[in-house]
Protein backbone atom coordinates (compact mmCIF):
# COMPACT_ATOMS: atom_id res chain seq x y z
CA UNK A 1 0.00 0.00 0.00
CA UNK A 2 0.83 3.21 -0.62
CA UNK A 3 1.89 5.52 2.41
CA UNK A 4 -0.75 8.17 1.10
CA UNK A 5 -3.86 6.54 -0.31
CA UNK A 6 -7.29 9.08 -0.94
CA UNK A 7 -10.31 7.11 -0.52
CA UNK A 8 -13.99 7.90 -0.53
CA UNK A 9 -16.34 6.71 2.31
CA UNK A 10 -19.54 8.10 1.75
CA UNK A 11 -19.99 10.94 0.68
CA UNK A 12 -16.47 12.45 2.58
CA UNK A 13 -12.88 11.74 1.13
CA UNK A 14 -10.45 10.05 3.68
CA UNK A 15 -6.76 10.38 3.56
CA UNK A 16 -5.14 7.24 5.12
CA UNK A 17 -1.48 8.34 6.01
CA UNK A 18 0.98 5.88 6.99
CA UNK A 19 4.15 8.37 6.66
CA UNK A 20 5.30 10.22 9.79
CA UNK A 21 7.05 13.86 10.27
CA UNK A 22 8.85 15.89 7.58
CA UNK A 23 7.15 13.38 4.69
CA UNK A 24 3.52 14.32 5.78
CA UNK A 25 4.61 17.63 5.03
CA UNK A 26 6.68 17.75 1.98
CA UNK A 27 3.49 15.55 0.41
CA UNK A 28 1.45 18.43 -0.84
CA UNK A 29 -2.10 16.39 -1.18
CA UNK A 30 -0.97 15.69 3.14
CA UNK A 31 0.27 18.95 3.98
CA UNK A 32 -2.83 21.30 5.53
CA UNK A 33 0.21 23.40 6.92
CA UNK A 34 -0.85 25.52 10.07
CA UNK A 35 -4.60 23.82 10.00
CA UNK A 36 -3.55 20.46 11.32
CA UNK A 37 -5.14 20.26 14.57
CA UNK A 38 -2.59 19.59 17.69
CA UNK A 39 -4.52 16.22 17.78
CA UNK A 40 -3.58 15.31 13.82
CA UNK A 41 0.27 16.74 14.48
CA UNK A 42 0.64 14.47 17.48
CA UNK A 43 -0.93 11.14 15.43
CA UNK A 44 1.59 12.58 12.21
CA UNK A 45 4.59 13.38 14.16
CA UNK A 46 4.41 16.42 12.79
CA UNK A 47 4.81 18.51 16.38
CA UNK A 48 7.15 21.02 16.78
CA UNK A 49 7.62 20.92 13.09
CA UNK A 50 5.18 23.88 12.73
CA UNK A 51 4.19 27.26 14.61
CA UNK A 52 1.93 26.26 17.32
CA UNK A 53 -0.81 28.71 16.47
CA UNK A 54 -3.51 26.13 15.07
CA UNK A 55 -4.76 28.54 11.97
CA UNK A 56 -8.59 27.42 10.09
CA UNK A 57 -8.12 27.39 6.78
CA UNK A 58 -10.11 30.76 6.06
CA UNK A 59 -7.20 32.32 7.63
CA UNK A 60 -4.70 30.70 5.76
CA UNK A 61 -6.75 31.76 2.61
CA UNK A 62 -6.75 35.47 3.82
CA UNK A 63 -2.70 35.15 4.20
CA UNK A 64 -2.20 33.28 1.13
CA UNK A 65 -4.49 35.79 -0.75
CA UNK A 66 -2.73 38.76 0.36
CA UNK A 67 0.62 37.17 -0.82
CA UNK A 68 -0.52 36.34 -3.91
CA UNK A 69 -1.65 40.10 -4.24
CA UNK A 70 2.05 41.50 -3.49
CA UNK A 71 3.55 40.00 -6.16
CA UNK A 72 4.68 42.04 -8.37
CA UNK A 73 3.82 40.97 -12.03
CA UNK A 74 1.64 37.83 -13.32
CA UNK A 75 4.32 35.66 -14.04
CA UNK A 76 5.55 35.81 -10.23
CA UNK A 77 1.75 35.69 -9.51
CA UNK A 78 1.97 32.15 -11.35
CA UNK A 79 5.20 31.23 -9.70
CA UNK A 80 3.64 31.56 -6.43
CA UNK A 81 0.21 29.66 -7.15
CA UNK A 82 3.09 26.77 -8.78
CA UNK A 83 5.40 26.91 -4.83
CA UNK A 84 1.49 26.93 -3.12
CA UNK A 85 0.36 24.25 -5.15
CA UNK A 86 3.60 22.06 -4.14
CA UNK A 87 3.23 23.14 -0.93
CA UNK A 88 -0.22 22.48 0.07
CA UNK A 89 -2.33 21.80 -2.88
CA UNK A 90 -5.91 21.50 -0.94
CA UNK A 91 -5.42 25.45 0.10
CA UNK A 92 -3.97 25.97 -3.54
CA UNK A 93 -7.30 24.32 -4.78
CA UNK A 94 -9.64 26.06 -2.58
CA UNK A 95 -8.15 29.80 -3.50
CA UNK A 96 -8.28 29.45 -7.48
CA UNK A 97 -12.05 28.17 -6.88
CA UNK A 98 -12.77 30.98 -4.86
CA UNK A 99 -11.16 33.18 -7.13
CA UNK A 100 -12.00 31.27 -10.80
CA UNK A 101 -12.23 34.35 -13.26
CA UNK A 102 -9.28 36.31 -11.52
CA UNK A 103 -7.06 33.44 -11.10
CA UNK A 104 -7.68 31.77 -14.59
CA UNK A 105 -5.51 34.38 -16.47
CA UNK A 106 -2.72 33.18 -14.62
CA UNK A 107 -3.37 29.21 -14.34
CA UNK A 108 -4.08 29.52 -17.69
CA UNK A 109 -3.99 31.68 -20.56
CA UNK A 110 -2.37 33.79 -21.21
CA UNK A 111 0.30 33.90 -18.36
CA UNK A 112 0.64 29.83 -18.77
CA UNK A 113 2.26 30.95 -22.12
CA UNK A 114 4.72 33.29 -20.55
CA UNK A 115 5.39 30.52 -17.88
CA UNK A 116 6.02 27.48 -20.44
CA UNK A 117 8.43 29.91 -22.42
CA UNK A 118 10.45 30.63 -19.39
CA UNK A 119 10.25 27.09 -18.08
CA UNK A 120 13.62 26.58 -17.59
CA UNK A 121 14.26 30.04 -15.36
CA UNK A 122 11.77 29.58 -12.75
CA UNK A 123 11.42 25.57 -12.42
CA UNK A 124 12.07 25.07 -8.99
CA UNK A 125 10.34 21.56 -8.68
CA UNK A 126 8.87 18.86 -11.08
CA UNK A 127 5.45 18.66 -11.26
CA UNK A 128 3.87 15.95 -14.04
CA UNK A 129 5.62 12.75 -15.70
CA UNK A 130 8.70 13.32 -18.52
CA UNK A 131 9.00 10.79 -20.30
CA UNK A 132 11.81 10.56 -22.73
CA UNK A 133 12.06 9.36 -26.03
CA UNK A 134 15.77 8.52 -25.23
CA UNK A 135 14.74 5.89 -22.58
CA UNK A 136 11.36 4.55 -24.12
CA UNK A 137 11.88 1.51 -21.70
CA UNK A 138 11.59 3.68 -18.59
CA UNK A 139 8.38 4.12 -19.66
CA UNK A 140 6.18 2.20 -17.53
CA UNK A 141 8.37 2.52 -14.25
CA UNK A 142 8.39 6.55 -14.66
CA UNK A 143 4.12 6.16 -14.65
CA UNK A 144 4.51 3.43 -12.13
CA UNK A 145 6.88 6.20 -9.55
CA UNK A 146 3.51 8.62 -9.45
CA UNK A 147 2.19 5.57 -7.16
CA UNK A 148 -1.46 5.94 -8.02
CA UNK A 149 -4.11 3.34 -7.37
CA UNK A 150 -4.79 1.75 -11.15
CA UNK A 151 -8.78 1.69 -11.26
CA UNK A 152 -8.70 5.32 -9.27
CA UNK A 153 -6.70 6.90 -12.60
CA UNK A 154 -9.39 9.01 -14.42
CA UNK A 155 -7.45 11.06 -16.43
CA UNK A 156 -4.12 11.66 -18.90
CA UNK A 157 -3.58 15.01 -19.98
CA UNK A 158 -0.56 14.67 -22.07
CA UNK A 159 1.41 16.33 -24.94
CA UNK A 160 4.45 17.07 -26.99
CA UNK A 161 4.59 20.34 -26.34
CA UNK A 162 4.75 21.07 -30.55
CA UNK A 163 2.29 22.93 -30.67
CA UNK A 164 1.98 24.87 -27.34
CA UNK A 165 -1.12 27.56 -27.66
CA UNK A 166 -0.03 29.78 -30.55
CA UNK A 167 3.65 30.11 -29.54
CA UNK A 168 4.66 27.10 -31.25
CA UNK A 169 7.03 24.37 -30.00
CA UNK A 170 8.63 24.51 -26.71
CA UNK A 171 10.03 21.27 -25.59
CA UNK A 172 10.00 19.99 -22.02
CA UNK A 173 8.74 22.81 -20.76
CA UNK A 174 4.95 22.25 -22.50
CA UNK A 175 4.37 20.14 -19.18
CA UNK A 176 3.11 22.73 -17.76
CA UNK A 177 0.58 23.51 -20.30
CA UNK A 178 -0.50 19.81 -18.92
CA UNK A 179 -0.24 21.14 -15.05
CA UNK A 180 -2.45 23.74 -16.30
CA UNK A 181 -4.95 22.10 -18.05
CA UNK A 182 -5.29 19.49 -14.88
CA UNK A 183 -5.81 22.83 -12.51
CA UNK A 184 -8.56 23.69 -14.53
CA UNK A 185 -10.02 20.23 -14.20
CA UNK A 186 -10.28 20.01 -10.57
CA UNK A 187 -11.24 23.78 -10.04
CA UNK A 188 -13.60 23.87 -13.10
CA UNK A 189 -15.19 19.90 -12.58
CA UNK A 190 -14.09 18.52 -9.30
CA UNK A 191 -11.62 16.49 -10.84
CA UNK A 192 -9.55 15.17 -7.21
CA UNK A 193 -5.97 15.73 -8.28
CA UNK A 194 -4.76 12.43 -7.32
CA UNK A 195 -6.84 10.81 -9.96
CA UNK A 196 -4.99 12.37 -12.83
CA UNK A 197 -1.74 12.26 -14.55
CA UNK A 198 0.27 15.07 -16.26
CA UNK A 199 2.66 13.91 -19.00
CA UNK A 200 5.28 15.60 -21.30
CA UNK A 201 6.40 12.78 -24.36
CA UNK A 202 9.81 14.85 -24.78
CA UNK A 203 10.37 13.69 -28.14
CA UNK A 204 13.15 16.84 -28.26
CA UNK A 205 12.77 20.29 -30.06
CA UNK A 206 12.88 22.27 -32.55
CA UNK A 207 12.74 25.10 -30.88
CA UNK A 208 16.78 26.39 -31.31
CA UNK A 209 16.12 29.46 -28.55
CA UNK A 210 16.00 26.13 -26.50
CA UNK A 211 18.32 23.99 -27.92
CA UNK A 212 21.04 26.86 -27.29
CA UNK A 213 19.84 27.85 -23.81
CA UNK A 214 22.17 25.61 -21.61
CA UNK A 215 19.75 26.02 -18.68
CA UNK A 216 17.31 23.89 -20.81
CA UNK A 217 16.11 20.92 -18.94
CA UNK A 218 14.91 18.29 -21.91
CA UNK A 219 16.58 16.62 -24.59
CA UNK A 220 18.59 18.49 -26.15
CA UNK A 221 18.42 17.15 -29.75
CA UNK A 222 15.89 18.18 -32.61
CA UNK A 223 12.39 16.85 -32.34
CA UNK A 224 12.18 13.24 -33.15
CA UNK A 225 9.46 12.38 -36.26
CA UNK A 226 8.60 9.22 -38.33
CA UNK A 227 9.01 5.90 -37.05
CA UNK A 228 10.30 6.24 -34.17
CA UNK A 229 7.98 9.19 -32.54
CA UNK A 230 4.92 6.99 -33.60
CA UNK A 231 6.28 3.92 -31.62
CA UNK A 232 6.91 6.10 -28.82
CA UNK A 233 3.39 7.36 -28.86
CA UNK A 234 2.13 4.08 -29.24
CA UNK A 235 4.11 2.68 -26.04
CA UNK A 236 2.93 5.28 -24.24
CA UNK A 237 -0.96 4.73 -25.19
CA UNK A 238 -0.31 1.19 -24.25
CA UNK A 239 1.35 1.05 -21.34
CA UNK A 240 -1.26 3.94 -19.92
CA UNK A 241 -4.63 1.84 -20.93
CA UNK A 242 -2.33 -1.26 -19.40
CA UNK A 243 -1.97 0.67 -16.20
CA UNK A 244 -4.66 3.01 -15.49
CA UNK A 245 -7.97 1.42 -17.07
CA UNK A 246 -10.27 3.97 -16.40
CA UNK A 247 -8.26 6.31 -17.46
CA UNK A 248 -9.50 9.07 -20.60
CA UNK A 249 -6.23 10.06 -22.60
CA UNK A 250 -6.83 13.76 -23.46
CA UNK A 251 -4.29 14.97 -26.00
CA UNK A 252 -3.13 18.78 -26.10
CA UNK A 253 -1.25 20.56 -28.19
CA UNK A 254 0.38 18.57 -30.50
CA UNK A 255 1.24 19.23 -34.17
CA UNK A 256 -1.27 19.46 -36.45
CA UNK A 257 -0.34 16.69 -38.23
CA UNK A 258 0.19 14.79 -35.37
CA UNK A 259 -3.08 15.43 -33.34
CA UNK A 260 -5.31 14.51 -36.57
CA UNK A 261 -2.98 11.75 -37.06
CA UNK A 262 -3.06 10.35 -33.51
CA UNK A 263 -7.03 10.78 -32.86
CA UNK A 264 -7.60 8.75 -36.02
CA UNK A 265 -5.40 6.54 -34.70
CA UNK A 266 -7.05 5.79 -31.21
CA UNK A 267 -10.39 7.01 -31.24
CA UNK A 268 -12.44 3.79 -31.73
CA UNK A 269 -9.64 1.52 -29.79
CA UNK A 270 -9.83 3.36 -26.48
CA UNK A 271 -11.23 6.07 -24.68
CA UNK A 272 -9.55 9.12 -25.63
CA UNK A 273 -10.27 12.75 -26.91
CA UNK A 274 -8.39 15.55 -28.68
CA UNK A 275 -8.68 18.93 -26.72
CA UNK A 276 -7.84 21.06 -29.25
CA UNK A 277 -9.78 19.64 -32.23
CA UNK A 278 -12.73 18.63 -30.49
CA UNK A 279 -12.98 20.50 -27.31
CA UNK A 280 -12.45 23.77 -29.25
CA UNK A 281 -15.02 22.68 -31.97
CA UNK A 282 -17.51 22.21 -28.87
CA UNK A 283 -16.75 25.77 -26.95
CA UNK A 284 -16.76 27.53 -30.82
CA UNK A 285 -20.10 25.76 -32.14
CA UNK A 286 -21.45 26.94 -28.93
CA UNK A 287 -20.50 30.26 -29.28
CA UNK A 288 -21.48 30.43 -33.62
CA UNK A 289 -25.16 29.12 -32.23
CA UNK A 290 -25.59 31.47 -30.10
CA UNK A 291 -24.27 34.70 -32.08
CA UNK A 292 -26.55 32.65 -34.88
CA UNK A 293 -29.40 33.24 -33.08
CA UNK A 294 -28.94 37.03 -32.19
CA UNK A 295 -28.44 37.24 -36.14
CA UNK A 296 -31.47 36.16 -36.96
CA UNK A 297 -29.92 34.80 -40.20
CA UNK A 298 -29.96 30.98 -39.81
CA UNK A 299 -26.74 28.63 -40.13
CA UNK A 300 -27.68 27.52 -43.42
CA UNK A 301 -26.78 30.77 -44.83
CA UNK A 302 -23.81 31.86 -43.20
CA UNK A 303 -20.69 31.95 -45.08
CA UNK A 304 -17.69 31.02 -42.67
CA UNK A 305 -13.92 32.04 -43.36
CA UNK A 306 -11.77 29.67 -41.03
CA UNK A 307 -8.48 31.89 -40.79
CA UNK A 308 -5.91 29.10 -39.92
CA UNK A 309 -7.69 26.07 -41.02
CA UNK A 310 -5.05 24.05 -38.55
CA UNK A 311 -5.90 21.32 -35.04
CA UNK A 312 -8.60 24.05 -34.10
CA UNK A 313 -9.37 25.64 -37.49
CA UNK A 314 -10.52 22.07 -39.24
CA UNK A 315 -11.76 21.03 -35.81
CA UNK A 316 -14.28 23.70 -35.47
CA UNK A 317 -15.27 23.32 -39.42
CA UNK A 318 -15.95 19.75 -38.99
CA UNK A 319 -18.19 19.86 -36.01
CA UNK A 320 -20.29 22.82 -37.95
CA UNK A 321 -20.61 20.81 -40.94
CA UNK A 322 -22.07 18.07 -38.48
CA UNK A 323 -24.75 20.71 -36.85
CA UNK A 324 -25.75 21.50 -40.44
CA UNK A 325 -26.00 18.18 -41.26
CA UNK A 326 -27.85 17.26 -38.29
CA UNK A 327 -30.19 20.40 -39.12
CA UNK A 328 -31.03 18.74 -42.33
CA UNK A 329 -28.32 19.92 -45.11
CA UNK A 330 -26.43 17.73 -47.54
CA UNK A 331 -23.26 17.34 -46.51
CA UNK A 332 -21.59 18.77 -49.88
CA UNK A 333 -23.54 21.38 -49.36
CA UNK A 334 -22.38 22.06 -45.84
CA UNK A 335 -19.13 21.83 -46.92
CA UNK A 336 -19.39 24.66 -49.67
CA UNK A 337 -19.79 27.30 -46.89
CA UNK A 338 -16.60 26.90 -45.54
CA UNK A 339 -13.48 29.15 -46.96
CA UNK A 340 -10.24 27.90 -45.10
CA UNK A 341 -6.53 29.60 -45.06
CA UNK A 342 -3.40 28.18 -43.86
CA UNK A 343 0.21 29.63 -44.22
CA UNK A 344 -0.30 29.21 -48.23
CA UNK A 345 -3.30 31.27 -48.03
CA UNK A 346 -6.72 29.75 -49.10
CA UNK A 347 -6.93 25.99 -49.60
CA UNK A 348 -7.45 25.37 -52.88
CA UNK A 349 -6.95 23.06 -55.78
CA UNK A 350 -2.88 23.30 -57.13
CA UNK A 351 -1.39 23.85 -53.98
CA UNK A 352 -0.23 21.49 -50.95
CA UNK A 353 -2.83 20.52 -48.67
CA UNK A 354 -2.88 17.96 -45.45
CA UNK A 355 -5.29 15.30 -45.91
CA UNK A 356 -7.42 16.81 -42.89
CA UNK A 357 -7.87 19.86 -44.80
CA UNK A 358 -8.69 18.22 -47.97
CA UNK A 359 -12.51 18.35 -47.27
CA UNK A 360 -12.43 22.39 -47.61
CA UNK A 361 -10.22 22.85 -50.46
CA UNK A 362 -11.57 25.31 -53.24
CA UNK A 363 -11.71 24.09 -56.97
CA UNK A 364 -10.04 26.30 -59.77
CA UNK A 365 -13.14 27.18 -61.08
CA UNK A 366 -14.65 28.40 -58.05
CA UNK A 367 -11.98 31.11 -58.22
CA UNK A 368 -12.07 32.18 -61.74
CA UNK A 369 -11.72 35.91 -61.46
CA UNK A 370 -9.84 36.40 -58.05
CA UNK A 371 -6.57 37.86 -57.93
CA UNK A 372 -3.67 36.58 -56.98
CA UNK A 373 -0.93 38.18 -54.59
CA UNK A 374 2.62 38.62 -55.16
CA UNK A 375 3.88 35.46 -53.55
CA UNK A 376 0.92 33.28 -55.72
CA UNK A 377 -1.70 33.08 -52.92
CA UNK A 378 -5.24 34.15 -52.05
CA UNK A 379 -5.05 36.08 -49.14
CA UNK A 380 -7.59 36.77 -46.13
CA UNK A 381 -8.63 40.08 -47.80
CA UNK A 382 -8.87 38.59 -51.10
CA UNK A 383 -11.28 35.73 -49.82
CA UNK A 384 -13.26 38.72 -47.68
CA UNK A 385 -13.16 40.56 -50.27
CA UNK A 386 -15.11 37.67 -53.08
CA UNK A 387 -16.55 35.37 -50.23
CA UNK A 388 -18.68 38.33 -48.41
CA UNK A 389 -18.39 35.94 -44.82
CA UNK A 390 -20.72 36.43 -41.94
CA UNK A 391 -18.18 34.54 -39.40
CA UNK A 392 -14.23 34.78 -39.63
CA UNK A 393 -12.83 32.44 -37.03
CA UNK A 394 -9.65 33.32 -36.03
CA UNK A 395 -7.17 30.41 -35.04
CA UNK A 396 -4.26 30.95 -37.16
CA UNK A 397 -1.96 32.28 -34.09
CA UNK A 398 -1.40 35.52 -36.39
CA UNK A 399 -1.70 38.32 -34.09
CA UNK A 400 -3.47 41.56 -36.18
CA UNK A 401 -4.44 39.96 -39.11
CA UNK A 402 -8.43 40.68 -38.34
CA UNK A 403 -7.25 44.45 -39.82
CA UNK A 404 -9.31 47.52 -39.78
CA UNK A 405 -9.75 46.95 -43.86
CA UNK A 406 -10.79 43.53 -43.58
CA UNK A 407 -13.45 43.81 -40.64
CA UNK A 408 -14.75 47.02 -42.57
CA UNK A 409 -15.15 45.38 -45.63
CA UNK A 410 -17.23 41.87 -43.78
CA UNK A 411 -19.15 44.39 -41.81
CA UNK A 412 -20.09 46.53 -45.40
CA UNK A 413 -22.03 42.96 -46.16
CA UNK A 414 -23.44 41.76 -43.09
CA UNK A 415 -25.99 42.85 -40.78
CA UNK A 416 -24.59 41.24 -37.65
CA UNK A 417 -20.46 40.19 -38.64
CA UNK A 418 -19.54 37.20 -36.28
CA UNK A 419 -16.19 37.48 -35.43
CA UNK A 420 -14.30 35.38 -33.45
CA UNK A 421 -10.54 35.79 -33.06
CA UNK A 422 -9.51 32.38 -30.80
CA UNK A 423 -5.90 32.84 -31.00
CA UNK A 424 -3.94 32.21 -27.70
CA UNK A 425 -2.07 34.06 -25.52
CA UNK A 426 -3.54 37.53 -25.67
CA UNK A 427 -0.55 38.47 -27.63
CA UNK A 428 -1.14 36.21 -30.64
CA UNK A 429 -4.72 37.06 -30.67
CA UNK A 430 -5.93 38.22 -34.73
CA UNK A 431 -7.79 41.18 -33.08
CA UNK A 432 -8.86 43.21 -30.26
CA UNK A 433 -12.64 43.38 -29.05
CA UNK A 434 -12.62 47.43 -28.78
CA UNK A 435 -11.31 47.64 -32.02
CA UNK A 436 -13.59 45.07 -33.85
CA UNK A 437 -16.51 47.56 -32.30
CA UNK A 438 -15.12 50.48 -33.26
CA UNK A 439 -14.96 49.46 -36.73
CA UNK A 440 -18.11 47.61 -37.10
CA UNK A 441 -20.36 50.66 -35.62
CA UNK A 442 -20.66 48.19 -32.26
CA UNK A 443 -22.59 45.72 -34.69
CA UNK A 444 -20.20 42.54 -34.24
CA UNK A 445 -20.79 39.86 -32.44
CA UNK A 446 -17.86 38.48 -30.82
CA UNK A 447 -15.75 35.89 -29.03
CA UNK A 448 -11.95 35.81 -28.29
CA UNK A 449 -10.01 32.63 -26.84
CA UNK A 450 -7.92 34.57 -24.19
CA UNK A 451 -9.75 36.81 -21.64
CA UNK A 452 -10.70 40.60 -22.26
CA UNK A 453 -12.56 43.18 -20.15
CA UNK A 454 -15.71 44.46 -21.10
CA UNK A 455 -15.97 47.28 -24.06
CA UNK A 456 -18.20 50.11 -23.72
CA UNK A 457 -19.29 51.41 -26.90
CA UNK A 458 -21.73 54.18 -27.72
CA UNK A 459 -23.18 53.64 -24.17
CA UNK A 460 -23.80 49.83 -24.62
CA UNK A 461 -21.21 47.60 -22.73
CA UNK A 462 -20.24 44.90 -24.48
CA UNK A 463 -19.47 41.89 -22.34
CA UNK A 464 -16.73 39.39 -24.35
CA UNK A 465 -17.37 35.75 -24.25
CA UNK A 466 -14.16 33.85 -23.77
CA UNK A 467 -14.24 30.80 -26.51
CA UNK A 468 -12.43 28.61 -24.99
CA UNK A 469 -12.05 25.22 -24.65
CA UNK A 470 -12.01 25.62 -20.66
CA UNK A 471 -15.67 25.78 -21.21
CA UNK A 472 -15.26 21.70 -22.06
CA UNK A 473 -12.92 19.19 -21.61
CA UNK A 474 -13.58 19.82 -17.66
CA UNK A 475 -17.42 18.63 -17.67
CA UNK A 476 -16.61 16.23 -20.72
CA UNK A 477 -13.98 14.43 -18.46
CA UNK A 478 -15.85 14.65 -15.57
CA UNK A 479 -18.60 12.95 -17.69
CA UNK A 480 -17.09 10.16 -19.10
CA UNK A 481 -15.07 9.26 -15.60
CA UNK A 482 -18.80 9.38 -14.21
CA UNK A 483 -20.38 6.74 -16.58
CA UNK A 484 -17.07 5.03 -17.45
CA UNK A 485 -17.28 5.93 -21.20
CA UNK A 486 -15.29 3.67 -23.14
CA UNK A 487 -15.30 5.94 -26.15
CA UNK A 488 -15.30 9.53 -26.49
CA UNK A 489 -17.85 9.97 -29.21
CA UNK A 490 -18.91 12.77 -31.65
CA UNK A 491 -22.31 12.55 -30.10
CA UNK A 492 -20.38 13.34 -26.86
CA UNK A 493 -18.67 15.86 -27.92
CA UNK A 494 -22.02 17.44 -29.91
CA UNK A 495 -23.99 17.23 -26.62
CA UNK A 496 -21.36 19.49 -24.99
CA UNK A 497 -21.48 22.30 -27.35
CA UNK A 498 -25.47 22.26 -26.85
CA UNK A 499 -24.91 22.17 -23.40
CA UNK A 500 -23.13 25.31 -23.30
CA UNK A 501 -25.40 27.10 -25.80
CA UNK A 502 -28.61 26.30 -23.39
CA UNK A 503 -26.88 28.09 -20.95
CA UNK A 504 -26.70 31.54 -22.56
CA UNK A 505 -30.22 32.75 -22.40
CA UNK A 506 -29.80 36.45 -22.58
CA UNK A 507 -30.36 38.25 -26.22
CA UNK A 508 -29.88 41.84 -24.46
CA UNK A 509 -27.52 44.28 -26.22
CA UNK A 510 -23.94 43.20 -25.58
CA UNK A 511 -24.90 40.35 -23.71
CA UNK A 512 -21.83 37.57 -23.94
CA UNK A 513 -21.93 34.83 -26.49
CA UNK A 514 -20.95 32.29 -23.68
CA UNK A 515 -21.86 31.70 -20.21
CA UNK A 516 -18.83 33.53 -18.28
CA UNK A 517 -16.13 31.55 -16.27
CA UNK A 518 -17.24 32.85 -12.91
CA UNK A 519 -19.75 30.05 -13.93
CA UNK A 520 -17.15 27.27 -14.69
CA UNK A 521 -18.38 25.04 -12.09
CA UNK A 522 -21.93 25.17 -13.13
CA UNK A 523 -21.10 24.55 -16.76
CA UNK A 524 -18.88 21.81 -16.27
CA UNK A 525 -21.72 20.22 -14.23
CA UNK A 526 -23.88 20.66 -17.32
CA UNK A 527 -21.62 19.60 -20.05
CA UNK A 528 -20.74 16.08 -17.78
CA UNK A 529 -24.42 15.09 -17.65
CA UNK A 530 -25.45 15.72 -21.17
CA UNK A 531 -21.77 13.98 -22.50
CA UNK A 532 -22.99 11.04 -19.62
CA UNK A 533 -26.49 10.90 -21.61
CA UNK A 534 -25.15 10.94 -24.65
CA UNK A 535 -23.01 8.00 -23.98
CA UNK A 536 -24.91 6.12 -22.59
CA UNK A 537 -27.43 6.76 -25.65
CA UNK A 538 -24.68 5.71 -28.00
CA UNK A 539 -23.98 2.73 -26.27
CA UNK A 540 -20.49 3.61 -24.37
CA UNK A 541 -21.42 3.99 -21.12
CA UNK A 542 -19.72 1.33 -18.80
CA UNK A 543 -22.20 2.31 -16.03
CA UNK A 544 -26.28 4.29 -15.81
CA UNK A 545 -26.31 7.01 -13.72
CA UNK A 546 -29.75 6.55 -12.04
CA UNK A 547 -30.25 10.06 -11.02
CA UNK A 548 -27.56 12.45 -12.95
CA UNK A 549 -27.48 15.52 -11.25
CA UNK A 550 -26.79 13.83 -8.06
CA UNK A 551 -24.54 11.45 -9.61
CA UNK A 552 -22.44 14.17 -11.16
CA UNK A 553 -22.86 16.08 -8.56
CA UNK A 554 -21.26 13.70 -5.65
CA UNK A 555 -18.33 13.34 -7.79
CA UNK A 556 -17.24 17.11 -8.34
CA UNK A 557 -14.47 17.48 -5.58
CA UNK A 558 -14.75 20.44 -3.34
CA UNK A 559 -11.31 21.43 -1.86
CA UNK A 560 -11.43 20.78 2.24
CA UNK A 561 -9.46 19.04 3.96
CA UNK A 562 -10.28 15.69 4.98
CA UNK A 563 -10.52 13.32 7.37
CA UNK A 564 -7.28 12.01 8.42
CA UNK A 565 -5.85 8.73 9.48
CA UNK A 566 -2.98 8.29 10.98
CA UNK A 567 -2.39 4.20 9.33
N1 LIG B 1 -9.77 29.33 -27.92
C1 LIG B 1 -9.43 28.07 -27.78
O1 LIG B 1 -10.02 27.32 -27.00
C2 LIG B 1 -8.32 27.53 -28.59
C3 LIG B 1 -7.49 28.34 -29.31
N2 LIG B 1 -6.49 27.81 -30.04
C4 LIG B 1 -5.57 28.74 -30.67
O2 LIG B 1 -5.60 28.63 -32.07
C5 LIG B 1 -4.31 28.91 -32.58
C6 LIG B 1 -3.90 27.77 -33.50
O3 LIG B 1 -3.76 26.59 -32.74
P1 LIG B 1 -3.71 25.18 -33.44
O4 LIG B 1 -4.87 25.01 -34.34
O5 LIG B 1 -3.47 24.21 -32.38
O6 LIG B 1 -2.38 25.35 -34.34
P2 LIG B 1 -2.05 24.74 -35.74
O7 LIG B 1 -0.62 24.99 -35.98
O8 LIG B 1 -2.55 23.36 -35.83
O9 LIG B 1 -2.91 25.63 -36.75
C7 LIG B 1 -2.56 26.92 -37.12
C8 LIG B 1 -2.94 27.09 -38.58
O10 LIG B 1 -2.71 28.43 -38.96
C9 LIG B 1 -2.15 28.42 -40.25
N3 LIG B 1 -1.43 29.66 -40.52
C10 LIG B 1 -0.18 30.00 -40.13
N4 LIG B 1 0.13 31.21 -40.63
C11 LIG B 1 -0.94 31.64 -41.32
C12 LIG B 1 -1.23 32.80 -42.05
N5 LIG B 1 -0.33 33.79 -42.18
N6 LIG B 1 -2.44 32.91 -42.63
C13 LIG B 1 -3.36 31.92 -42.52
N7 LIG B 1 -3.13 30.79 -41.84
C14 LIG B 1 -1.94 30.65 -41.26
C15 LIG B 1 -1.25 27.21 -40.26
O11 LIG B 1 -0.97 26.80 -41.58
C16 LIG B 1 -2.10 26.20 -39.51
O12 LIG B 1 -2.94 25.53 -40.39
C17 LIG B 1 -3.38 29.07 -31.37
O13 LIG B 1 -3.13 30.41 -31.12
C18 LIG B 1 -4.14 28.45 -30.25
O14 LIG B 1 -3.87 29.07 -29.02
C19 LIG B 1 -6.28 26.46 -30.13
C20 LIG B 1 -7.06 25.61 -29.43
C21 LIG B 1 -8.11 26.09 -28.56
C1 LIG C 1 -6.86 26.79 -25.26
C2 LIG C 1 -6.00 25.88 -25.97
O1 LIG C 1 -6.11 24.67 -25.83
C3 LIG C 1 -5.00 26.41 -26.87
O2 LIG C 1 -4.94 27.61 -27.08
O3 LIG C 1 -4.22 25.60 -27.40
MG1 LIG D 1 -4.43 23.63 -26.60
Amino acid sequence: MSNFSYVREGDEYVLKIASRGREVLANPLSNFGTAFSHEQRAALGVNGLLPPNVMTMALQLKRVYAQYQGQPDDLAKYVYLNTMQDRNETLFFRLLSEHIEEMLPIVYTPTIGRAIETYSQWYHRPRGVFLSIERPEEMESSLSAMDLAPEDVDLVVVTDSEGILGIGDQGVGGVAITVGKLNVYTAAAGIHPSRALPVVLDVGTDNLDLLNDETYLGYRHARVRGQRYDDFVDRFVQTVTRLYPNAMIHWEDFGADNAHKILQRYRDEICTFNDDIQGTAAVVVAAILSAVRRSGLPLSQQRIVVHGAGTAGVGIAELLVEQMVSQGMDPAEAHQLFWGLGSRGLLREGIKVRDFQEPFMRSSEELAGWTLDVEGRYELADVVRNVKPTILIGTSAQAGSFNEKIVRDMAAHCERPIIMPLSNPTSKSEALPADLLAWTDGKALIATGSPFEPVVHQGVRHEIAQANNALVFPGLGLGVAACRASRVTDGMIAASATAVAKMVNSNAPGASLLPSMDKLRAVSARVAMAVAIAAQIEGVAGRKLDNPVQDIHEQMWTPDYPRIEAV
